[in-house]
């Protein structure tokens, strides 16, 4: 029955040996298996003891405590070196309800990696291999995706990762980018249009959503479409259908729905700026991507993996990535490599010091400089507000009481501006 599964699989007893095991499974690990003796352990992760034992979240032992599947995501040293996996444990019973032992199914998550690797998600703390587990459960299907997170958090690498490792990844992958998108140029980049739709409509003209034919379609800041936009959205997501503008045939679409999002959706749906119904219809499955505050343990990691896509090969002090690993990054992972980049350029010598980081602590005034720079680009109050409660909010990482007293407001005013200004979990 194993051989039935074109995943890497094999079943093993409560004590960990394999017992069966099937081609996959021995083409990813270059080891040879002896049945009834090789252990899961010793295949997967060239240990000599369980992984419980080592530190690791064993999903047998989960598995054995609830009696139910488990699923977790371990980086294995397989034939292409040490590679994430996604591990579906699945409890055998006999007729009788006697446990026969586990069923293990991996899958190999190729988008990411714990090592600097080029074009993929670097990382590894709990949080961002939660994450994985996340985006391999909605690779596997066709639900609709909603990412959300601070800007700068991977959501657009995300959402690629959705696209490559899905049944869709040799069709087409469309990013449409929301910000700014007008009614009119919505339909006619969405939709399409026919010759003669409207002046300067000369040749018939392919939508994104024809574009992206049999693929995924990704709608980066989805939170930006204006209200009278929306409906349509609403209607093309419901039906899988659309009309191209000027035509009066419609249109059978075939396309995955990814969106991302930096603003608190919820929050918009309460008041009154978005739809509650395109609200449920794009978050089937809602994927939180995690602020680097948040790994702060995968600081290093990161910088290390810029550092190493550079041409230079520099390595950082301990004081420059203690320095790093302290700062709150408001941009997050694009912040970081910026960060990276500059100080490359800025080190002398092949160690980047601290003293070789760009300044990190004057995070508030690029927006007051370019509000202040030109007349003609004033950032109003409420936006300044905005994005300075949201800053002071990450650097006092989300102590309200403390950050009321250094604003010199009440906690329950900074409580209504913290909402009103869509930050934190308000
Ligand atoms: N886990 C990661 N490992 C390595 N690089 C990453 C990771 N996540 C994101 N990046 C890099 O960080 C940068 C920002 O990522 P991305 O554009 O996907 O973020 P975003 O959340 O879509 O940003 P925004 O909200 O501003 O559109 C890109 O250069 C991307 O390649």
């Amino acid at each position: 029955m194993i051989d039935a599964i074109d995943k890497p699989a094999i079943f093993i007893n409560p004590s960990y040996a394999i017992e069966a095991v099937n081609q996959p499974y021995r083409d990813t690990y270059p080891v040879d298996i002896k049945l009834g003796f090789s252990t899961c352990y010793q295949v997967s992760h060239r240990n000599s003891k369980p992984c419980d034992k080592c530190g690791e979240h064993c999903p047998m032992q989960e598995s054995k405590a609830t009696g139910r599947a488990a699923s977790v995501v371990h980086v294995h040293t397989t034939s292409e070196g040490q590679s994430y996996c996604d591990i579906l444990m699945r409890p055998i019973f006999d007729g009788s309800g006697e446990l026969l032992g586990y069923l293990e199914i991996l899958d190999k998550l190729s988008f990411a990696s714990n090592q600097p690797s080029a074009g993929k998600m670097v990382g590894e703390s709990e949080v961002f291999k939660a994450m994985l587990n996340k985006i391999n459960r909605a690779a596997n299907s066709d639900i609709s995706v909603l990412l959300f997170g601070e800007t700068g958090t991977g959501k657009e690498l995300v959402s690629q990762a959705l696209h490559s490792s899905s049944h869709r990844a040799g069709k087409p992958f469309v990013i449409i980018e929301c910000t700014g998108m007008s009614d009119t140029l919505l339909e006619s980049e969405l939709f399409g249009y026919e010759k003669g739709a409207f002046t300067g409509a000369t040749t018939n003209k392919k939508g994104l959503i024809e574009t992206a034919e049999g693929g995924t379609l990704f709608f980066d800041e989805v939170g930006d479409i204006p209200l009278s936009t929306q409906v349509k959205l609403l209607r093309l997501f419901e039906s899988q259908t659309y009309r191209p503008v000027g035509s009066v045939d419609s249109k059978k679409a075939n396309f995955r729905l990814v969106c991302a999002t930096h603003k608190n959706l919820k929050h918009m749906v309460e008041t009154g700026e978005f739809r509650q119904d395109l609200y449920y219809r794009i978050a089937g499955f809602p994927i939180n991507l995690p602020s680097l505050r948040q790994r702060k343990s995968d600081i290093a990691l990161i910088a290390a993996h810029f550092l190493a896509m550079s041409k230079e090969k520099k390595r950082f002090h301990k004081n420059a990535l203690e320095k790093l690993t302290n700062y709150p990054f408001p941009g997050n992972i694009r912040e970081l490599k910026n960060i990276v980049d500059q100080a490359i350029l800025l080190a002398d010598e092949s160690v980047i010091y601290d003293t070789d980081l760009p300044e990190l602590d004057n995070i508030s005034s690029d927006a007051i400089n370019d509000a202040l720079s030109s007349h003609g680009n004033v950032v109003t109050l409420d936006e300044m507000e905005r994005q300075y409660l949201r800053q002071v909010y990450t650097s006092f990482e989300g102590d309200t009481q403390q950050l009321a007293q250094a604003l010199g407001v009440s906690t329950r005013t900074l409580y209504r501006k913290l909402k009103k200004a869509g930050v934190g979990d308000t």
